[in-house]
């Protein structure tokens, strides 16, 4: 689903006025919208609306609004917080209420009204900012700000929550928290990414009578995915088919301590269809991994007295990377020395794929000049405390600016990013990202990361587009997570349970 930034909004709109309507014509159908969406869900007779309105063209929306919710037999005031409007659009919307029954009040010369007016109200129509909104909500409405959240009304936001940044997401001071968002033809930046979507509520995307055809062919640089766009990154397994034509995939996970990881990553990534998998790993725990998980062909990496790596076992791991379609690397792997210079070699060594995920991220995030010599497409995998290392920042930070850095990150250094938590971003190197909406706090435990890893270089080593490994992987991952929190409870679910859902999950994408 596409997503669009402001200045995309704002081109969208221009081009529905180049193909011959107003943007008197595109307000009053915003405005409208607004309605139809409460008219849909409410019955409005009676019923007392209070339409916050700012001084710019989102507040002209709410003079629509007004005049319609009048019309259809609602109580309604209009508040102007910021005085009269400025834009000439919205100053003639302003002027169409002069025939109606709607009661205008100015929020500085009567606040203490318009709280009262506020504290009881049915509906609390919010048009102060929208798409035009920078920085934090002027200081002298947060009393406003503070009765609406006071107030019992339900709360439905014209185009974004007002205090919210429609392009970064970013929320600075106080919001508007509304019940119902109804924004128009698309959806906004804001609306997907936190902390703004947590202020959103229920969002409803409304036509405003642009044309789809422009709609459609609207460059955008944001897309949150859906089951549809996965069910399309797979083909069918073909009957004559042998493992050779599923891919080879050599992954370098475990080492003393964490075998684990290397036991979830390879399961993940045989139950996700590749033809073959071979985990290097330390003889150590050979018998605990293999054990496990009894599919894979096994690397058994042997160390001398010094802990060095013996030339046999570096011979076999080349080997196995000579004949791999797609290369993980990281999942429990550790930081020691021996395991910097494996990762460092293979990462400059490798002619397929590589996913890097955990420590593989730690180590390149010490060596991240690496990245310059590389010729193949380069997955990494952070969490925001990784993202955090790689960016030496704070994963605080990292939270707060999750798109930007993603983005940024992914066109520097020219991998596919993808940045783990709440909404996952995957972040192209040209500019494209990704948005996840599934998924679910059960999954924050260890090892759901290496479930994630495992299912991510399976797609790839297939020869899926890596682009499409890590946004299905992602989805899947997600709505596989989904479906353990719905059986066994988010506290109790197990990353291991993720990976039982995913036969469930591929039964209906063969389909
Ligand atoms: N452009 C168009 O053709 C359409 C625009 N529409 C509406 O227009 C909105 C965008 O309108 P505008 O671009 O006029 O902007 P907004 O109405 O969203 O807000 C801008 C106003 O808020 C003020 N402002 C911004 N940041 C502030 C801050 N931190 N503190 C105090 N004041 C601040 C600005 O000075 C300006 O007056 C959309 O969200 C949508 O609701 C709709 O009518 C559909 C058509
Ligand atoms: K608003």
């Amino acid at each position: 689903m596409k997503v669009l930034n402001c200045e995309q909004s704002k081109e969208l709109e221009k081009k529905a006025v180049d193909a011959g309507m107003s943007y008197l014509e595109l307000m009053e159908n915003a405005g409208a919208a607004a309605v139809r969406f409460m008219r849909k869900k409410f019955s409005l007779t009676n019923k007392k609306v209070v339409i916050l309105c700012g001084k710019g063209n989102n507040g002209g929306d709410g003079f629509v609004a007004g005049r319609l919710l009048s019309e259809y037999g609602a109580q309604v005031s209009v508040v102007l917080v910021d005085g009269y409007p400025v834009t000439e659009i919205a100053k003639t919307m302003f002027s169409r209420l002069s025939d109606t029954a709607v009661r205008i009040v100015h929020y500085a010369d009567n606040a203490g009204t318009v709280h009262l007016l506020v504290s009881g109200a049915d509906f609390i129509l919010d048009a102060i900012y929208g798409t035009g909104f920078h920085g934090s909500a002027a200081e002298n409405l947060l009393p406003l700000f503070h009765s609406v959240r006071h107030s019992s009304a339900t709360v439905i936001a014209v185009d974004m929550p007002s205090g919210a940044n429609c392009e970064t997401g970013a929320v600075e001071g106080e919001c508007i928290k509304a019940d119902y968002t109804v924004t128009f033809s698309t959806l906004k930046n804001g609306h997907m990414i936190r902390p703004a979507q947590e202020y959103c509520g229920e969002i409803a995307v409304a036509p405003i009578g642009i044309r789809s055809d422009l709609i459609n062919s609207q460059e955008h640089s944001l897309e949150v995915t859906e089951q549809a766009d996965v069910r399309s990154y797979f083909t069918p397994r073909n009957q004559e088919s042998n493992k050779g034509d599923y891919g080879r995939l050599l992954c370098l996970c475990g080492s003393d301590g964490m075998a684990g990881a290397a036991v979830m990553s390879a399961k993940a990534a045989v139950r996700c269809g590749a033809g073959l998998v071979n985990v290097a790993l330390p003889r150590s725990i050979y018998p605990i991994v293999a054990s496990q998980v009894i599919e894979p062909i096994y690397t058994l990496l042997d160390y001398d007295h010094r802990g060095n790596l013996q030339n046999d076992s570096l011979t076999a791991l080349f080997y196995a990377l000579s004949s791999a379609s797609a290369c993980l690397i990281g999942c429990g792997l550790g930081q020691s020395k021996q395991a910097t210079e494996l990762v460092l070699e293979l990462i400059s060594k490798s002619q397929v794929p590589l996913i890097v995920d955990a420590d593989g991220i730690n180590i390149l995030a010490e060596n991240i000049n690496i990245l310059k010599t590389v010729q193949v497409p380069v997955i990494l995998t952070p969490h925001p405390g990784e993202m955090a290392r790689l960016l030496q920042t704070s994963a605080k930070d990292v939270q707060a600016h999750r798109l930007a850095y993603a983005r940024d990150f992914a066109k520097e250094h020219n991998v596919i990013l993808v940045l783990k938590g709440a909404g996952t971003i995957i972040a192209e190197p040209n500019g494209m990202a990704h948005l996840n909406m599934t998924g679910n706090a059960g999954m924050a435990k260890g090892g759901s990361g290496d479930v994630l890893a495992g299912m991510l270089a399976s797609f790839a080593a297939q020869g899926m587009d890596p682009v499409k490994a890590a946004v299905g992987a992602v989805y899947l991952h997600g709505a596989a997570g989904d479906r353990c929190a719905k059986e066994f409870s988010k506290t109790a679910m197990l990353p291991t349970d993720i990976l039982d859902m995913l036969p469930g999950l591929f039964l209906e994408i063969e389909q």
